[in-house]
């Protein structure tokens, strides 16, 4: 089984690791396939570096029924003999060595010879924009330049995966984002298999084919960015992905993924259907993102009237929350709409922007 993934160069079937008493990974199977960017996302202590430090060799799992790399069972195997590279937030560049020897020094342990060595260092210095830098000391380096050096160390080897820990994490937030565009060039450029951890859902969006989401050491959902932005299954879905509104109602009908809900004073409304199982009759919850929400003038088909409670002005955007029959709503607009003077009495969305699922 390789979850659907064609030509897989990672293979994980039913993994569980536990700490003592703390089950960190419960029963999870995951699959990357060749020139994939597949990002695991989840909040501290879902179990992510875990799952990485498993697959690098660096931790032995209580069992797993399969765990390959590069079609190759590594199960057995020690980390140095693993066909795949990690980068640590850290960097882990070595002090003493300059920017080229550092980025050489994975391929002198793997015996190629030092001139060699060099000019493919100095060849991955050139894709990552840092040949003019290559005799410089570490310690004279940026932060953003240091990621650099320690991705150009790790992609020089070729390895069949390429393990990311977190690796923007301590970048600020202008640096971050250039270094998300590059990272992601670089990905598709090389055609390498990147498994990617991070706890930001705005850096897997950006990035990646494929995300895995996880929690509590299960994965809850897994697929496009789309996907997981616009369809979440779960609450929990829901809420990391950063619905600002989710209310629990009563699910009155559903027809294929055609749900409608009843609130408890009578107001109905549509939404698509994203869970399995949901039974007519029980509660559920819907979702809606508040920046697809907007001040209507006339009644249209998903609308529902609304009293203006608060209004917040925050310079790119106006969050505006106001009250209606399914609870309080927020809003966001991002072109002035909502301004100070203009009076909001019915607020609606599309049908397919509202997500219905289990309640919890
Ligand atoms: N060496 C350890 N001993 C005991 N428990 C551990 C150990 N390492 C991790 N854990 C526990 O295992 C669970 C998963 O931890 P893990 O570090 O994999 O999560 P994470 O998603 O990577 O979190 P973070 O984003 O904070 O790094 C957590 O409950 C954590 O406390």
């Amino acid at each position: 089984m390789n979850n659907g993934v064609v030509d897989p160069m990672l293979e994980i079937e039913d993994l569980v690791h536990c700490y003592g008493a703390v089950t960190a990974l419960n029963h999870v199977s995951v699959s990357a396939a060749k020139g994939e960017f597949l990002t695991i996302l989840g909040s501290s202590g879902s179990g992510k570096t875990t799952m990485l430090r498993v697959i690098s060799g660096l931790e032995m799992p209580t069992s797993v029924r399969r765990l390959r790399i590069g079609g190759q069972d590594v199960a057995h195997l020690p980390a140095a003999k693993r066909n795949c590279t990690t980068v640590f937030q850290s960097y882990a560049l070595f002090p003493h060595m300059n920017v080229v020897e550092n980025v050489a020094y994975g391929l002198k342990i793997r015996k190629v010879n030092g001139p060699d060595a060099l000019k493919e260092a100095r060849r991955a210095l050139a894709m990552v924009q840092l040949e003019g830098k290559a005799d410089r000391r570490i310690s004279q380096l940026s932060g953003g330049e240091r990621q650099r050096v320690a991705l150009a160390r790790a992609v020089v080897t070729q390895p069949a995966v390429l393990l990311l820990d977190e690796p923007l994490g301590a970048l600020d937030e202008r640096l971050r984002q250039d270094m998300q565009i590059e990272l992601m060039e670089l990905q598709r450029s090389l055609g390498m298999t990147f498994v990617y951890i991070t706890h930001s859902q705005e850096e897997a969006l950006t990035m990646s084919d494929r995300v895995v989401l996880m929690s509590h050491g299960r994965i809850v959902q897994s697929g496009s960015p789309l996907d997981l932005f616009d369809r979440p299954e779960s609450r929990f879905a829901a809420g990391f992905m950063g619905y600002e509104n989710i209310l629990e109602a009563t699910l009155v009908a559903q027809d294929g993924t055609l749900g409608t809900v009843e609130f408890p004073g009578g107001l109905r409304i549509r939404g698509v259907v994203t869970a399995d199982g949901l039974k007519v009759g029980g509660t559920v919850a819907i979702a809606i993102r508040a920046e697809r929400i907007s001040p209507v003038s006339a009644e249209a088909p998903e609308s529902v009237e609304a009293t203006l409670t608060n209004r917040i002005y925050r310079g790119k955007y106006t969050d505006v929350t106001v009250a209606t029959g399914a609870g309080p709503l927020r809003l966001r607009s991002w072109h002035g709409v909502g301004s100070e003077t203009e009076e909001i009495r019915r607020v609606g969305w599309n049908t397919t922007d509202a997500v219905i699922f289990a309640a919890q």
